[in-house]
C-alpha cells in the first residue's frame, strides 16, 4: 500500500509507541516526517537512539504506530519496507565468518542502486583495501564499523540509518565519512538519519530530533 505524500518525505513516523518491559517509554505517540538530507537523532547515552533506529529499520517491533519508508508501509509490506532502509548494527557478530567482500555483497544483496564506484571511494577513504579478503572477526572494531558504513553510504536505498557513525573512527576516516554523506545528500530523494550524542557541524542538517521525545 502506498501513501500519498510529498516526494520529499522519506520516512513517515505516526503515533509510534515503544517501551522495553518495566521501563519508561522511549516513544509515546511519536510522529515525525523525515525528509531528504541529514536528520540528527540527538540524545544522551541511554536515551534510546539505537533502539529507535532498530524500530525505524523495521527490525524491532513498536507496540503501536505506523511507519512508511519511501511510501511503503511497514505493517502492509514489511519486506518491501526493509528494502527502502539500510541499517547495519555496528556491533553485529552476524558477519563474523564472512570476508569483507562477502559481507559487503550480503549487505548490498537485492539493492539494484548499490554504487560500486562510491563503495570503492569509501574503501580508499577508510583504508579498507588491505582487509578486503579477511574474515570480519579478524578486523578491529573500527574497521568492522567502516565495512558497514561503506556499504551504507554506497547503498541505493533511499533511507540510511547510521548509529554513532564517527565512533571508533580515526580522523581521516571521519573526514571521508562526512564527504560521503555530502555526496549522498546531494542526490534527490535520499535521507540519512545520524544517531549521536554529539552535535553535527560538518554537514548541514535538514532536521534535528532530540531525545527524550517530548
Ligand atoms: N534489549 C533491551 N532490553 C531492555 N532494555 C534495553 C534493551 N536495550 C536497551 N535497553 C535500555 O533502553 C534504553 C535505551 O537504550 P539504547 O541503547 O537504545 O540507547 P542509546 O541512546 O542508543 O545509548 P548509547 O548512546 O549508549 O548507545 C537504555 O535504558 C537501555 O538500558
Amino acid at each position: 500500500m502506498s501513501l500519498s505524500m510529498t516526494s520529499s518525505v522519506s520516512l513517515q513516523v505516526r503515533d509510534l509507541h515503544f517501551s522495553y518491559p518495566d521501563q519508561p517509554a522511549l516513544a509515546d505517540g511519536w510522529s515525525a516526517s523525515i525528509g531528504e538530507g541529514v536528520t540528527l537523532l540527538y540524545g544522551d547515552t541511554g536515551s534510546g537512539k539505537s533502539t529507535l533506529l532498530r524500530v525505524l529499520a523495521g527490525m524491532q517491533q513498536a507496540s503501536a504506530g505506523q511507519l512508511h519508508a519511501a511510501g511503503v508501509a511497514l505493517d502492509a509490506e514489511p519486506e518491501a519496507y526493509r528494502r527502502q532502509v539500510f541499517f547495519c548494527e555496528p556491533a553485529s557478530e552476524a558477519f563474523d565468518q564472512l570476508s569483507v567482500r562477502a559481507c559487503t555483497d550480503l549487505l548490498g544483496a537485492g539493492d539494484a542502486g548499490f554504487d560500486p564506484a562510491e563503495w570503492q571511494r569509501l574503501v580508499e577513504a577508510f583504508s579498507l583495501a588491505p582487509h578486503l579478503e579477511k574474515q570480519m572477526f579478524m578486523l578491529s572494531t573500527g574497521s568492522r564499523r567502516k565495512v558497514g558504513l561503506a556499504a551504507a553510504l554506497a547503498s541505493g536505498r533511499p533511507v540510511v540509518l547510521l548509529d554513532d557513525p564517527v565512533g571508533a573512527l580515526d580522523a581521516r576516516s571521519i573526514h571521508g565519512l562526512w564527504r560521503a554523506i555530502e555526496r549522498r545528500i546531494a542526490q534527490p530523494g535520499r535521507a540519512v538519519v545520524v544517531a549521536s550524542s554529539e552535535r553535527i557541524t560538518e554537514v548541514p542538517l535538514a532536521a534535528c530530533i532530540e531525545l527524550p521525545l517530548g
